[in-house]
């Protein structure tokens, strides 16, 4: 016979039950005792951290007039509540989604059992999004009770972990504060009511959710929140709304009412253009289109700075010397820094103050092409180098003061973090599949193989750009090998390039001038 007498568990308390065993099994389980995470930790091997509360402060409206508030995006495969919401989600295509949409935080719950979550996937939800110029703070969503889970979020890539005042006795919410603070992370802190907003305000939290889900019962009332308002007005705090949004008429009562950042999880992940689902959602600007830049050339196999300087008037953006003691074009280090001295003697950076453009969520490539022409300095100096040592390169780069280096596959990824400029990454037309990758070469440049004069198959090359950066970003390639004064039109035609590159070839500056004509006429 049941016994009536006897209280139900709450989801919160049976959930609480379960992830206080799963934690007492990662603890004692070799490789993830809390001394080897200890350990872990201690050999830095958690990635670098961004600071919650300031890139809170940063969405795409903040330099308007009126801003909106900022966005925590959750990845929410299933829920206690609604059961399954999203089962194919892929942690990391979402992540990425949200991120160039805008998103502040990325908040991944990593609860298995109702929430369909995992570390995997929040160290994912990182990985995907750490080459982004400005990356949103990834949030462990979770249920957490141990010091343990804060050690393992951090080793994983969270920035921030939630904290449930509900869920947590008064000395273990300020242990587990004290303890995440510890290791740099600013928690997000959620209450439900005013005594556990008390609670947070007396922790000294800086950044405070209201859910408007009771987590006993599951009702959703959108007023907590707004009456909870009140006590943090005049405070340093930054205050979430958390569940249940949906409609840009809950979030404009919200920021009406002050709040300044709001969590959403189902409405996301059922929404099907996610970029303008949240965009309408926050009423968040159009992001500006891209101005169209015209088409920058480089040319190779620089020897002579009179000549540097004449092909710069007319309008080389990128002189490249070449570094390979097998071609014709090689330069010496004393050449090179002679040649260097002149053109920077020459060259006339525009002192007007920077007009620098809103940062906009943008991918690796599209974002180094930007900053690049941001420079305003023209032109730029490349070492193109074949089969080098790493030494060779840091040395002709100090020597020579290069702005950017060329490198071909001999190079391994590896030595690219080692060297102090941009990277161009030379890669053959028929072997392109790491072109896109992020955060290791600043520039790839695809080489159609082909001398002048022979047929070359631009469509390859426009294949590469169309497969995309982060899926819909054309990717910024520089386009070499096989271009002349007669294909160029076609090629901007079909290929539509960031850059081209042509070769001094044997000093015939001609040919280049040539060239440089031909690119003027062609661009659209
Ligand atoms: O959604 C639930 O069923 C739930 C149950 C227990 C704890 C938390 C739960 N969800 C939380 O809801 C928000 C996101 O809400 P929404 O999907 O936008 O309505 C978030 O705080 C979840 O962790």
């Amino acid at each position: 016979m049941t016994d009536t007498t006897k209280k139900q568990p709450t989801i919160l308390e049976t959930i609480y039950a379960q992830r206080a065993k799963d934690v007492e099994a990662a603890k004692s389980t070799a490789g993830t005792t809390p001394d080897d995470i200890a350990a872990l930790l201690a050999m830095h091997l958690a990635p670098p951290l961004i600071p919650l509360v300031s890139r809170l402060k940063r969405n795409p409206s903040s330099n308007s007039a009126s801003p909106s508030p900022s966005l925590m995006a959750e990845i929410k495969r299933a829920s206690p509540s609604k059961g399954p919401i999203a089962m194919s989600t892929n942690a990391a295509a979402q992540a990425l989604t949200y991120a160039l949409s805008g998103a502040s935080v990325i908040s991944v719950l990593t609860e298995p059992t109702w929430f369909k979550g995992s570390l995997l996937d929040m160290r994912l939800a990182r990985q995907a999004v750490d080459a982004l110029p400005d990356r949103p703070a990834i949030l462990r969503k979770e249920f957490i009770l141990d010091e343990y889970q804060i050690a393992e979020a951090r080793l994983h890539g969270a920035d921030t972990v939630l904290l449930i005042v509900a869920m947590l006795p008064p000395e273990r919410l300020t242990a587990l504060y004290a303890y995440s603070l510890s290791l740099g992370m600013e928690p997000l802190v959620e209450v439900n009511n005013a005594r556990e907003m008390e609670l947070a305000l007396a922790l000294g939290a800086k950044v405070i959710g209201v859910n408007n889900r009771n987590l006993h019962d599951f009702q959703v009332d959108m007023g907590t929140t707004s009456r909870l308002v009140d006590m943090v007005k005049e405070r340093d705090v930054i205050l979430c709304a958390l569940s249940g949004i949906s409609s840009p008429k809950d979030v404009q009562v919200y920021k009406e009412q002050g709040v300044r950042a709001v969590l959403i999880g189902e409405a996301l992940m059922r929404a099907t253009d996610t970029s303008a689902f949240i965009r309408n959602l926050l009423q968040w600007p159009e992001p500006e289109p891209e101005k169209k830049q015209r088409t920058w050339v480089m040319v190779s196999g620089m020897k002579d700075a009179k000549q540097a300087k004449l092909l710069a008037e007319a309008g080389a953006d990128l002189i490249s010397l070449t570094f390979d003691s097998n071609s014709e074009s090689n330069i010496t280090l004393e050449e090179a820094a002679a040649l260097s001295k002149e053109i920077r003697a020459q060259r006339s950076p525009s002192l007007s103050p920077a007009t620098t453009p809103p940062l906009s969520p943008s991918p690796w490539l599209t974002a180094q092409k930007r900053n690049l022409q941001l420079t305003g300095v023209r032109p730029l100096l490349v070492g193109t180098f074949r089969s080098p040592t790493l030494p060779d390169i840091l040395r002709t780069i100090a020597v020579a003061q290069l702005d950017l280096v060329q490198v071909d596959e001999s190079v391994p990824d590896g030595w690219i973090p080692h060297i102090p400029v941009p990277v161009i990454r030379r890669f053959k037309i028929g072997n392109t599949a790491e072109v896109s990758r992020p955060g290791l070469h600043s520039f790839a440049l695809v080489d159609l193989g082909v001398n002048g004069g022979n047929a070359v198959d631009l469509k390859k090359a426009a294949e590469v750009i169309q497969a995309g950066e982060a899926a819909k970003w054309p990717v910024p390639i520089i386009l070499s090998g096989g271009l002349t004064t007669q294909n160029i039109r076609e090629a901007f035609e079909v290929v539509a390039p960031w850059a081209v590159e042509t070769s001094v070839e044997k000093g015939l500056a001609g040919d280049a001038h040539d060239f440089l004509a031909a690119v003027k006429g062609a661009r659209q």
